[in-house]
C-alpha cells in the first residue's frame, strides 16, 4: 500500500495523536498502516489493539484492506469493531453478572428484530398511542443514555417521547433480559468507573486504541476513553475531521474532540490535506466554505478534470435532473451507478424519486425499504426480482445465499444441500415460475402474494419447508403489506422493478439524505433543495445549529469525484438560494 509522506508520518507517529484529515485524504489508509504496524508490536505479547469505526460497513472495509498485511493467528491481537461492539465484547459481555437484571445473561436488542418492534407497541400503548409508524420506531431507536443515566435524544426535545416512556421502555428490555445498544454503553461505562479491576484489565489489554470519524463522537464515549485513558497503558490514534461532524441529533459534539484530545495529551500538529476523491474546482468550493491552514489540495486521478460545479434554479429538481444533469453524465461517459442526488431531507426525495421512476431511470433510495428488512421472504423476493431486471450468471449465487437464509429464518433449520446440484435445480424452478408470474402480475404486492404460494410449493417439494410451514412465506408478505400501510407507501406504487433494485443497487442512480452520503463518493452529484430555509433549515437559529448545516452542505461537496451540480427551488420566491451558495457566506456561485 502506498502512503504519501503525509500519511506515512501519521502513521508512524508513535504518540498520542489527533489526527485532522481532510475529506478525501485516506483515512482509512493510515488507520490500516497503523494498525499492521502496531499489532506487529503486539504479535509476541498478550496485548491487543482496538480499532473503532463508526459504521459495521466501515468496520468490514478495514477488514478487508487489514487482510493484505497480517499473519496467521494475528486476529487474536486486534478488533475492528464500532464502539458499541467494542464495549459488549470486552466490557459487557465478559462482566454483566454484576449489573442487576443480567446475572443469568441477555441477549442484544437490535431496532431490526421482533422483540424491538413488540416493546416498542407495548411502552406506548402503555402511553395511549397505538397507530406507530417508522418515525416512532426511530425515535426509540435513536434513544441514548447520557453519563448520568438520563435519557436523551432528538426525540425527547422535541416531546414525541417522553423520559418517562423512555424508563418504562428500558425497564421492559431489562425485564425480557435484552439490552440495546444506548445501555451496552452506559454500563460499560458504570463497569469501568465503578470497578478499578475491570479498567485494568482493558487499559493492561490493549496497547493502542484507534479511533476513526472521531469527530462525531458523543459524551459517553468520551468517558469511556478517558477512563481507559486515565489508567495508563493505552495510546490512541484518532482520526478525523470537525468540518465533516453532521450527528448532533445523535449526540456528537465536534469539541469533544479536542477535549479528549487536551485530557491525553495528545499531539495536534499533523493533518492529511491531500485530497485524492474531488477535482481542483470542486477542491476550491471546499475551500471557500472552511479554509484550512495549509489549505486541502486535490492530489487524486481526477485533479485536473476542469468542469466547473454549476448552479440552476428551476421549479422542478425533477426537470433539471432529466434536462441537464442526466445528459451531463452521459456526456462525460459517467454510468448513472456512479452518480447520486442529495438533498438535506431525506422525504423531499420521494416524490422526485417517483417521478424518475415513472420516467424510466433506475434509481435506488431514498431511505430504506417501505417495509422492515427482517420480514423472512424479503430478501429472496427481493434477489429473484433483481435476477429477472437483470439476467446475470453471478447473482444466481446471490439467490442461492438467500435461499438458505430465507429457509433459516423461516425454519430454523439448516439446508446445506441449497448449494449442490439439485439446489440449483430448485433455483432455477423458482426463477421460471417468478417469471411466469412477472408477465401475469403488474404491480409488485400482487406478485409478492402469488410468489410467496408458489415458492412456498416449490419448497415442500424440495423438502426444505415442510407442509405444515407453507403459510409462513404468506404471512411474512401480510406484514411487508402493514408495514407499508403503516407508512401510508401506496401498495399500487411499488413496482417489482424496485424490489430488484434493494437487491442490487449498483446500477442505479442513488439517492439520498446529505446524512446518508457521509464517507460515500460518486462521480457526479447534484445537491437539491439548497434553499435558504432548507439548508440551513428555518428552525436552526443558534450559531450551533447554522454551523451543522454548513458541515452537512460541506459533506456534500465534497463527495463528488469530477461533476457537481447545485440545485434550487425557485417554486417559492421568499425561499431564495441558500447562503452556502452566496459569495459571502458560501461558494460563491450566486
Ligand atoms: N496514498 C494514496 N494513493 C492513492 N490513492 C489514495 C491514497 N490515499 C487515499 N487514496 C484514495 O482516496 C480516496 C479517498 O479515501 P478515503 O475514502 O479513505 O477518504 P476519507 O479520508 O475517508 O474521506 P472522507 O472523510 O471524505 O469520507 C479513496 O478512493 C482512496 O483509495
Amino acid at each position: 500500500m502506498k502512503l504519501t509522506a503525509e500519511q506515512l508520518d501519521a502513521s508512524r507517529c508513535d504518540e498520542n495523536l489527533m489526527l485532522t484529515a481532510c475529506p478525501g485524504s485516506g483515512k482509512t489508509r493510515v488507520i490500516v498502516s497503523k494498525l499492521s504496524r502496531v499489532v506487529e508490536d503486539v504479535r509476541d505479547t498478550p496485548r491487543a489493539v482496538a480499532c473503532i469505526t463508526y459504521t459495521n460497513a466501515a468496520v468490514h472495509e478495514i477488514e478487508a484492506r487489514l487482510l493484505h498485511h497480517i499473519q496467521p493467528g494475528d486476529d487474536a491481537h486486534y478488533d475492528i469493531c464500532t464502539i458499541h461492539s467494542f464495549c459488549l465484547h470486552h466490557i459487557f459481555r465478559p462482566f454483566c453478572h454484576l449489573i442487576r437484571g443480567y446475572k443469568d445473561g441477555f441477549r442484544v436488542l437490535t431496532p431490526d428484530s421482533a422483540d424491538f418492534e413488540e416493546l416498542v407497541k407495548a411502552t406506548c400503548a402503555q402511553f395511549g398511542r397505538d397507530r406507530l409508524n417508522f418515525q416512532d420506531f426511530d425515535e426509540f431507536s435513536q434513544l441514548r443514555v447520557g453519563i448520568d443515566g438520563s435519557a436523551v435524544g432528538p426525540a425527547l426535545t422535541r416531546g414525541a417521547l417522553t423520559p418517562e416512556m423512555a424508563r418504562e421502555y428500558w425497564k421492559r428490555v431489562r425485564e425480557a433480559g435484552l439490552v440495546d445498544f444506548a445501555n451496552i454503553l452506559y454500563y460499560s461505562y458504570l463497569l469501568l468507573q465503578r470497578r478499578t479491576e475491570i479498567l485494568s484489565y482493558i487499559s493492561a489489554k490493549f496497547a493502542w486504541i484507534l479511533v476513526d470519524e472521531f469527530q462525531d463522537t458523543t459524551d459517553i464515549q468520551v468517558e469511556i476513553l478517558t477512563l481507559v485513558a486515565q489508567a495508563g497503558q493505552t495510546r490512541f490514534l484518532l482520526v478525523g475531521d470537525p468540518y465533516q461532524s453532521v450527528f448532533g441529533f445523535a449526540g456528537a459534539r465536534p469539541d469533544l474532540a479536542d477535549v479528549f484530545a487536551k485530557r491525553i495529551h495528545a499531539r495536534s500538529d499533523k493533518q492529511l490535506t491531500g485530497n485524492f476523491r474531488c477535482s481542483k474546482p470542486i477542491v476550491a468550493h471546499a475551500n471557500l466554505l472552511y479554509p484550512r491552514t495549509p489549505p486541502m489540495t486535490a492530489v487524486g486521478p481526477t485533479r485536473n478534470v476542469t468542469i466547473q460545479p454549476v448552479w440552476k434554479s428551476s421549479a422542478s429538481a425533477f426537470n433539471v435532473i432529466i434536462d441537464f444533469f442526466l445528459p451531463a453524465l452521459e456526456g462525460r461517459s459517467i454510468p448513472i451507478g456512479d452518480a447520486a442526488i442529495l438533498a438535506p431531507t431525506w422525504y423531499s426525495l420521494f416524490p422526485l424519486g417517483r417521478r424518475l421512476r415513472e420516467y424510466g431511470v433506475s434509481i435506488v433510495g431514498p431511505g430504506a425499504r417501505p417495509y422492515r428488512r427482517n420480514r423472512v421472504f424479503a430478501p429472496l423476493a427481493e434477489q429473484v426480482c433483481g435476477y429477472m431486471m437483470e439476467l446475470n450468471p453471478q447473482s444466481l449465487g446471490a439467490i442461492e445465499r438467500s435461499l438458505f437464509h430465507t429457509i433459516l429464518s423461516a425454519t430454523g433449520r439448516v439446508h446445506f444441500e441449497v448449494y449442490s446440484y439439485a439446489g440449483r435445480a430448485v433455483v432455477f424452478r423458482l426463477l421460471g415460475c417468478a417469471q411466469s408470474l412477472y408477465e401475469k402480475h403488474e404491480g409488485a404486492v400482487l406478485w409478492l402474494e402469488s410468489a410467496a404460494r408458489e415458492f412456498s410449493k416449490i419448497l415442500i417439494e424440495a423438502g426444505y419447508l415442510a407442509p405444515a410451514e407453507r403459510d409462513l412465506f404468506m404471512m411474512a408478505v401480510e406484514e411487508m403489506k402493514a408495514d407499508m400501510r403503516n407508512n401510508d407507501v401506496d401498495l399500487a406504487n411499488l413496482a417489482i422493478e424496485d424490489l430488484g433494485i434493494y437487491a442490487s443497487p449498483g446500477s442505479a442512480l442513488k439517492l439520498s439524505s446529505l446524512h446518508n452520503a457521509k464517507g460515500r463518493e460518486f462521480r457526479a452529484v447534484a445537491i437539491m433543495d439548497l434553499n435558504e430555509g432548507r439548508i440551513p433549515h428555518y428552525r436552526a437559529t443558534s450559531a450551533g445549529e447554522i454551523d451543522e448545516a454548513k458541515r452537512l452542505f460541506y459533506v456534500g461537496v465534497t463527495r463528488a469525484k469530477e461533476y457537481l451540480l447545485y440545485i434550487t427551488d425557485s417554486s417559492n420566491s421568499r425561499n431564495g438560494p441558500s447562503r452556502f451558495l452566496k459569495k459571502a457566506s458560501g461558494v460563491g456561485v450566486c
